[in-house]
C-alpha cells in the first residue's frame, strides 16, 4: 500500500485584501490599506498547486469562505437586508466590517489539525478545525472549515470530524501552524510535535510581553486528547516567547519538519536539547535536527523572508525539496544560506522558489498556504475527487478566477455593495464545480 501525504492549498477568495488586522504579524501590519489584487493572488496560489502536482505529488485544494460575512454582521446586530447589513456596518462599524471581509481563510495550515490514521487509536484521520479565537476575523473561520472539511473528507469509516474547541483564548488553537508531525515514511506511526506560545491555566510560566501567544498548551493538549493520540507518540514544546514578541505568530514562521527532518531557527523553542531527545527517542529513529544558528541568519531575517514557512516535501524519487518563497531568493544571505543547505550531508536537495507576494504581503508564505494530510491509498480513494488538483482542475479554477476576481481591490472598495454578489456568485459556482454541496451559510437559507 502506497502513503502519501496530501497538501491541500488553500484558494484565495475573491476579497483578498489588506485591512491590517492581525497584530502581532509584522507583515500584516505593514502592508495595512495597501492595495491588492485578488486575481493575481488566486493566480498565485493556483500555480503553486499546479507546480506540486506537476512534480508527482498528490495536491488538493480547499475552497474559500463567503465573504463579507453578513451572518457575522447580524449576530452583532446589524439588520435589515444583506445590503443594508453592509452599509450600516461599514457606517457605523468600519474596523468590525472590514474584519468580516477578510479573505483569511486561504491560509489553511490554521484551517485544522489533522492527525493521520497511523497514529490515532482508532486508526481514522482526526481533524479538529482551529478555533482561530485570537484574531476576530479569523475566529469566522471554524463553522465554515467544518463544513468543507467534512464535504471532502466525507467517508466515516476512514475520517473523523471534531468540533472546534471551546471558543476562548483559554483554548486558543491556531491549526496545523503549530503542529509537525514527524515519521520514518507516511505510512508508520510518527510522532506529533504540538507547539504552544503560553500556558492558560499557569501564570506562573513564561510567556510573551509585547505580542500575543495565538497557541497555549491547554488547546494543543485537547486536540491531542481527541485524536486519540499518546504520549508515546507526542511531544510538547513551547515556543521561545522572545521570538513571538520579534514577529513570530506562529511556529510554522520559525520551524518545519517533514518525516525525518525538523528544520528550525536556534531560537525557536525553549528546552531544545531536550526535546529534541524527546522526539528521537519517542519516534524510536535517527533524526536530521537541522538547527539555524543567529550566525547565519537572524530571527529578523527569517520573518522577512519566510525562510521557515517554506514547505518541505519529499518528491517520488525519495528526494527532499524546499518550497520557498522568492523573497528569500532576493535575499543575499538567506539565498546563501539554502544553496549550502543544498550542498550539506542532509535529505534535502534543492531549492524551488516561487512567488507568492500576494499573500506574504499578509504574512502569509508558502506553508501558511497549505494543510498537510498523511493518507494511505484507500483514504485518499475515499476523498472528494473534486478537490485533488490535475490539468483539469486547474484549468477550471483559472478559468473561474477569470470570470470572477478583481484585478485590484482597495480597502475602500469593499464598501462596494456588488463585491457581495460577486463574491456569492463566484463561490456558488464553486461549489458545484468541487462538488462540495451547500457549504456556506447564503446556500442554507
Ligand atoms: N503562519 C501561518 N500559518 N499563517 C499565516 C496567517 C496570516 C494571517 N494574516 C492575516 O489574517 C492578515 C489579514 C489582514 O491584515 O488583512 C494571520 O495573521 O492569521
Amino acid at each position: 500500500m502506497q502513503d502519501f501525504e496530501v497538501n491541500f492549498d488553500g484558494l484565495v477568495g475573491p476579497t483578498h485584501n489588506y485591512a491590517g488586522l492581525s497584530f502581532g504579524n509584522v507583515a500584516s501590519l505593514s502592508n495595512a490599506k495597501a492595495s491588492s489584487s485578488p486575481k493575481s493572488a488566486a493566480k498565485q496560489g493556483l500555480r503553486k498547486m499546479k507546480a506540486l502536482h506537476d512534480m508527482g505529488m498528490q495536491q488538493g485544494v480547499l475552497a474559500p469562505q463567503e465573504r463579507p460575512d453578513v451572518a457575522a454582521l447580524r449576530r452583532i446586530g446589524f439588520g435589515g437586508s444583506d445590503h443594508e447589513v453592509l452599509s450600516k456596518a461599514a457606517e457605523q462599524a468600519p474596523a468590525i466590517f472590514r474584519a468580516c471581509c477578510s479573505a483569511s481563510s486561504m491560509w489553511t495550515a490554521n484551517a485544522a489539525t489533522v492527525s493521520p490514521g497511523s497514529d490515532t487509536a482508532d486508526g481514522r484521520v482526526h481533524f479538529t478545525p482551529a478555533n482561530l479565537t485570537n484574531k476576530f476575523h479569523r475566529s469566522l473561520e471554524p463553522g465554515v472549515t467544518g463544513n468543507i472539511l467534512r464535504a471532502m473528507f466525507n467517508n466515516s469509516r476512514y475520517f473523523k470530524h471534531h468540533q472546534h474547541l471551546p471558543d476562548n483564548e483559554h483554548f486558543g488553537d491556531e491549526g496545523a501552524a503549530n503542529h509537525t508531525r514527524l515519521c520514518g515514511n507516511y505510512g508508520k506511526a510518527g510522532v506529533e510535535v504540538f507547539v504552544y506560545g503560553r500556558y492558560a491555566f499557569d501564570s506562573s510560566k513564561p510567556a510573551p510581553v509585547r505580542f500575543p501567544a495565538r497557541q497555549t498548551f491547554e488547546a494543543s493538549q485537547a486536540v491531542a486528547r481527541l485524536h486519540g493520540l499518546s504520549d508515546e507518540n507526542t511531544v510538547f514544546i513551547q515556543q521561545n516567547p522572545e521570538v513571538i514578541d520579534q514577529g513570530v505568530f506562529h511556529n510554522d514562521v520559525i520551524a518545519v519538519g517533514n518525516q525525518n527532518v525538523l528544520f528550525y531557527h536556534q531560537q525557536a523553542f525553549t528546552d531544545t536539547a531536550t526535546k529534541c531527545r524527546e522526539i528521537e527517542q519517542k519516534l524510536g529513529h535517527d533524526m536530521h535536527f537541522i538547527e539555524v544558528p543567529d550566525s547565519a541568519v537572524s530571527v529578523q531575517d527569517a520573518v522577512n523572508t519566510y525562510l521557515f514557512n517554506t514547505q518541505l516535501i519529499t518528491l517520488p524519487s525519495g528526494d527532499m525539496i524546499i518550497i520557498a518563497p522568492s523573497e528569500c531568493e532576493e535575499h543575499p544571505g538567506v539565498a546563501a544560506y539554502l544553496k549550502e543547505l543544498t550542498q550539506s550531508n542532509t535529505p534535502i536537495k534543492d531549492v524551488r522558489y516561487f512567488d507568492v507576494k500576494q499573500s506574504m504581503r499578509n504574512g502569509g508564505g508558502p506553508a501558511c498556504l497549505r494543510l498537510r494530510v498523511a493518507l494511505d491509498e484507500q483514504e485518499l480513494a475515499a476523498v472528494n475527487p473534486h478537490c485533488l488538483m490535475d490539468e483539469t482542475l486547474f484549468e477550471r479554477l483559472n478559468l473561474w478566477v477569470d470570470k470572477h476576481y478583481r484585478d485590484e481591490l482597495a480597502v475602500d472598495d469593499l464598501r462596494d455593495p456588488q463585491l457581495l454578489n460577486e463574491s456569492r456568485a463566484a463561490l456558488d459556482e464553486l461549489t458545484q464545480l468541487m462538488h462540495l454541496g451547500s457549504v456556506y451559510p447564503f446556500q442554507q437559507n
